[in-house]
């Protein structure tokens, strides 16, 4: 017999699952590359990737769609897909290359990253076990990648998430005077702050999306950025946010039992988003108890510059783990997982939290923080 109390709230995964394609215009492709895939063959792709299209904006760059499940970005020449639930986001793959080969268009690289799922029982077929995506994209990828493609997970499988990462690459040389390098931070959070998490609930507070993104402090993470945001029934917040090529997308899942919550920035240039200032602005949002950031760019020797590396941490955060991987392809992956600080050892919190071992941190004040009312943050001392 079944009653209220022993039915199970509905299990939503906030984890993505994201591809991210670069394409070569071949001599007869049209300028706009894959912008010029009709709507039709969009709402194609995000059907057999079982999600749909909500709403967009464009600019002279690029196009962003908010999707029932995350979002998709279309450049001429790059697409990224990222969805979450239990969404089929690989399905869409042969019918994209498909689409792209009928302009003239090639894939050069591919790559395909996802956090942990935080309910991975309920992934279907292929996404049960990373194995399994790999050899699905290595189906598709494989050939064109003359010294194969490389896949790895970085983190620790005791402590929290880890990060899954397929890089497939034509390794052929690409024009110096177009190719900027894709510089890409990810920060994934779970147990949201229980007010945090009520800012995305349609409840009698609740006036507008953007209202949303005003009040939490979201409009503030990339001011210049023209937005387009989305509160779901009863619950549930996307957001995608553009600026010349540069993205901002974030999802949130505020339900208690499966708070989870990811803000991403892509395609900006290395000055154009700091790590650390970013992640603490994001934490004040949020009040994340767990959080994990992944920074990384392809192509170039990130050792060289300042972008790459966590410098600092966001006060009451310690660090867990860092783990980072240089890609035979070029670039680097880096990988930070952090928790929040116990105020009292003892207090009511998860495992994860009593497992954690902080390594060393320096609380120091930060001028360029000042202004922004901003915590101080810690140094990291010892990674
Ligand atoms: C906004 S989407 C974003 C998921 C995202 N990947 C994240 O970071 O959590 C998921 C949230 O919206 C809610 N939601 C409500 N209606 C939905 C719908 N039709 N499709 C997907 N999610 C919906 C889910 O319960 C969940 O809280």
């Amino acid at each position: 017999m079944m009653s209220e109390e022993i039915l199970h709230a509905p299990i939503f995964e906030g984890s993505e699952k994201r591809i991210e394609v670069d394409f070569r215009l071949g001599a007869n492709s049209p300028a706009n590359g894959l912008r010029s895939l009709s709507r039709d063959m969009l709402d194609e792709l995000m059907t057999l990737a079982r999600c749909c299209i909500v709403s967009s904006r464009s600019n002279e760059l690029m196009d962003a769609y908010v999707l029932s499940e995350s979002s998709l970005f279309v450049y001429p020449t790059k697409w990224i897909l990222k969805t979450c639930g239990t969404t089929r986001l690989l399905n869409s793959v042969p019918r994209l290359l498909e689409a792209a080969r009928a302009i003239g268009m090639e894939p050069r690289r591919c790559k395909y990253t996802r956090a942990s799922f935080l309910f991975p029982e309920n992934q279907p077929f292929p996404y049960t076990a990373f194995e399994h995506e790999v050899g699905f994209l290595d189906e598709h990828f494989g050939p064109m990648s003359a010294n194969g493609s490389t896949a790895f997970v970085l983190g620790e499988p005791y402590q929290g998430l880890q990060w899954h990462v397929y890089l497939a690459d034509d390794m052929q040389p690409l024009d110096p005077s177009s190719f900027k390098p894709t510089y890409n931070l990810e920060v994934c959070m779970t147990e949201l702050g229980n007010e945090a998490a009520q800012q995305f609930f349609r409840n009698e507070k609740f006036v507008s999306a953007e209202q949303t993104t005003k009040d939490t402090g979201i409009a503030d993470l990339k001011p210049r950025a023209v937005m387009d945001d989305y509160v779901f029934e009863p619950c549930g917040y996307s957001m995608n946010g553009i600026e010349g090529t540069g993205l901002i997308t974030i999802h949130v899942t505020p339900e208690a039992h499966q708070s989870y919550a990811s803000v991403e920035f892509s395609g900006f240039g290395e000055d154009l988003v700091d790590p650390v200032k970013i992640l603490s602005k994001v934490v004040k949002v949020f009040q994340p108890g767990k959080v994990s950031v992944t920074l990384s760019v392809d192509k170039v020797d990130m050792d060289g510059g300042a972008w790459g590396a966590l410098t600092a941490l966001p006060a009451g955060y310690g660090l867990q783990g860092v783990a980072s991987q240089v890609s035979p392809c070029g670039g680097k992956v880096a990988y930070y997982t952090l928790a929040e600080k116990l105020a009292t050892p003892g207090s009511p919190t998860t495992p994860l939290h009593h497992a954690a071992s902080f390594l060393s941190v320096v609380t120091t004040s930060s001028d360029s923080e000042a202004d922004n009312n901003s915590e101080p943050e810690q140094e990291i001392a010892a990674c």
